[in-house]
């Protein structure tokens, strides 16, 4: 087995999830359709509920900016024309919804409204998380030797709660130290990084990061934070200036932590 040394200064573990704590195929094949499946139907349910209102106050405003981009779907807001309006209203919602996430967009507002739908889902054992095998066992041994283990995925907090609350291996949420997402800033950022480190209360050089993104792993070095790139099957391949540049691990047991001082 191929083992990647963890610097001496690496005190806390930084995750990402899809590709790396879990499959692609999970969050393509499994959650992705179930928001394009139901996303209607919830916004006719909720549509009332403060909670759905913020989320569609967010996708409206995310559609302004994204008034640019070819394709864009705006999301007008809902006039005093009564029932046939809304169901306008809600149809453009559900295509700016199936349209940013045809482009796989990470947007603050998408991310909420997935999150939101899938709670019912996952609260009702309807959906269960996968894990890669490798990834509890590890997790726990990194925290058995003092290690803080962190999760950073564009996937929103509540979401990430619900997928480590709800997965195939039961709750393991209480093995993560806190959880950060696009709120923070965005993963191809290397600010976010930075900000991560001050929330926490370390250096960026005491966090690891392990991403199957590259670009996400160049923000992160770029910040002076430690990564390496996780190559799981399913992921998208590397190029040959990646695969030289970055130290690659394909499982999680493959990290050689520093021995305790
Ligand atoms: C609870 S995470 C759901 C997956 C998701 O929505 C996503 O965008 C994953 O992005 P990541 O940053 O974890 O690669
Ligand atoms: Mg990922």
């Amino acid at each position: 087995m191929v083992v990647l040394s963890v610097p001496a200064e690496v005190t806390v573990i930084l995750l990402d999830i899809e590709g790396t704590t879990t499959p692609i195929a999970f969050v393509k094949d499994i959650l992705f359709p179930y928001i394009k499946e139901n996303v209607k139907e919830y916004l006719q349910t909720h549509w009332e509920e403060e909670e759905c209102q913020e989320d569609v106050g967010l996708l409206r405003r995310q559609a302004e900016e994204d008034s640019h981009l070819e394709g864009a779907v705006p999301i007008p807001a809902v006039s005093d024309n009564g029932a046939a309006d809304l169901q306008q209203v809600i149809q453009a919602v559900v295509d700016n919804v199936c349209w940013q996430m045809s482009l796989d967009r990470k947007t603050t507002a998408l991310k909420q409204l997935q999150g939101h739908m899938w709670r019912a889902a996952f609260t009702a054992g309807r959906m269960k998380a996968e894990f890669f095998e490798d990834v509890v066992p590890a997790v726990r041994k990194w925290r058995e030797a003092g290690m803080k283990v962190y999760i950073y995925s564009s996937g929103s907090v509540e979401a990430q709660k619900l997928l480590f609350g709800h997965s195939t291996e039961g709750d393991i949420l209480e093995l993560f130290d806190g959880h950060f997402d696009t709120k923070i800033g965005h993963k191809v950022e290397s600010e976010s990084y930075r900000k991560i480190a001050d929330s926490i209360g370390c250096s960026t050089n005491n966090i690891l990061f392990l991403t199957d993104v590259t670009l996400e792993a160049s923000a992160a070095e770029e910040a002076d934070v430690h990564v390496a790139v996780v190559v799981r099957p399913g992921n998208a391949g590397l190029t040959d200036d990646e695969k030289t540049h970055y130290s690659l691990i394909t499982s999680f047991g493959e990290l050689d932590l520093p021995a305790s001082p």
